[in-house]
């Protein structure tokens, strides 16, 4: 194995898409595709004064994982999230992640996610006791502010003598929610104000826009694709130059992959309502592998049987 080949691939994370990359996705995408390194999972459900039985905690089980994920926390307060660190290093974890980037707006309301990010004062009271207290490596996942960039700017340097493992930050607001355009030069001023390794996330789509990336930052070395991969699933194998199948074996390895998750979760998920739903979400991201297929992906939307939905699947696939 030539090591210092790989050793200059770049170090591709799956972001966590909750409703949509849980542990049944991620062991089969895991099966089917290369080129991802690890996976950050959706985050835990916050509750105060809670044990977390292993229900709660079924998506991160290190015995269903067959690639074990980074557990991420949404908490505020320092001692509900020890809690559940403790909880997790019991189930062998050793590294976490605290999502500081959640937009959405019951979350940011409760000063959770990016809605903590106007309050500086906050992350640093939590940061101070969950750091002292814990041995496990801590990593950070967050955006350029909430408002505005300026918050991120100025968190950054007091974030420079907490021992993080990484900060990976999503080159957007949280008022952005998802949409408008990212802002990577606001990605080089947090080069210049952090320390820490910083992680690049937000619209990395094709291996061109990632190449075009990776030249303006030719010192970041790991990187975090979500919707990307879930339009293309291939993308982190073409990124590394993986990948060199034509568009017909391509199709047949999408299917597999798909044909695997929906029996997953035809088997887990009671009734066609829950079923439908968790695959619509899906698709949403996977019909940019299918261009021309608008009209079955009408279709699809619309479906309200297995049996239409499998229908549209069967013309989607050219079956
Ligand atoms: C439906 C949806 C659910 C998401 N869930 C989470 C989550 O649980 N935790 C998290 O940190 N980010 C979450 N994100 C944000 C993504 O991880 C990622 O930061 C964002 O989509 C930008 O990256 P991308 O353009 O590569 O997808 C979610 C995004 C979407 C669209």
């Amino acid at each position: 194995m030539d090591t210092s080949q790989n050793s200059r691939q770049p170090f591709i994370y799956l972001a966590p898409i909750r409703g949509v990359t849980d542990v049944l996705f991620r062991n089969t995408f895991f099966r089917h595709f290369n080129g991802i390194d690890a996976a950050v999972a959706p985050f835990i459900n916050p509750q105060k004064n809670c044990q977390y039985n292993d229900r709660m905690l079924q998506d991160i089980l290190p015995e269903t994982n067959n690639i074990p994920p980074i557990p991420q926390l949404l908490h505020t307060d320092p001692d509900d999230f020890l809690v559940l660190a403790g909880r997790l290093a019991d189930l062998g974890y050793c590294h976490i992640n605290w999502n500081l980037g959640c937009p959405a707006p019951m979350v940011a309301r409760k000063k959770r996610g990016s809605g903590l990010l106007p309050y500086p004062e906050k992350i640093l009271f939590l940061l101070e006791k969950v750091t002292s207290r814990t041995q496990m490596k801590l990593s950070i996942k967050t955006r350029l502010g909430y408002q505005q960039k300026e918050e991120l700017f100025h968190l950054l340097p007091r974030l420079n003598d907490f021992p993080l493992k990484e900060i990976i930050i999503h080159t957007r607001l949280g008022k952005q929610q998802y949409r408008g355009q990212t802002d990577p030069k606001s990605f080089a001023t947090c080069l210049e104000l952090s320390h820490h390794i910083l992680v690049y996330n937000g619209d990395i789509t094709t291996r061109n826009g990632f190449t075009e990336l990776a030249h303006h930052f030719p010192d970041t070395s790991t990187w975090m694709i979500g919707r990307g991969l879930l339009m293309n699933p291939f993308l982190a194998e073409e990124i590394k130059g993986l990948q060199s199948e034509n568009r017909e074996e391509r199709r047949t390895r999408l299917f597999a992959f798909h044909e695997e998750l929906y029996t997953g979760y035809r088997e887990r998920l009671s009734g066609p309502g829950h079923l439908l739903g968790r695959m619509k979400q899906l698709w949403l991201y996977l019909i940019a592998s299918f261009p021309e297929k608008k009209k079955p992906f009408k279709k699809l939307k619309k479906s309200s049987t297995v049996y239409a939905f499998e229908e549209s699947i069967r013309e989607i696939f050219d079956l």
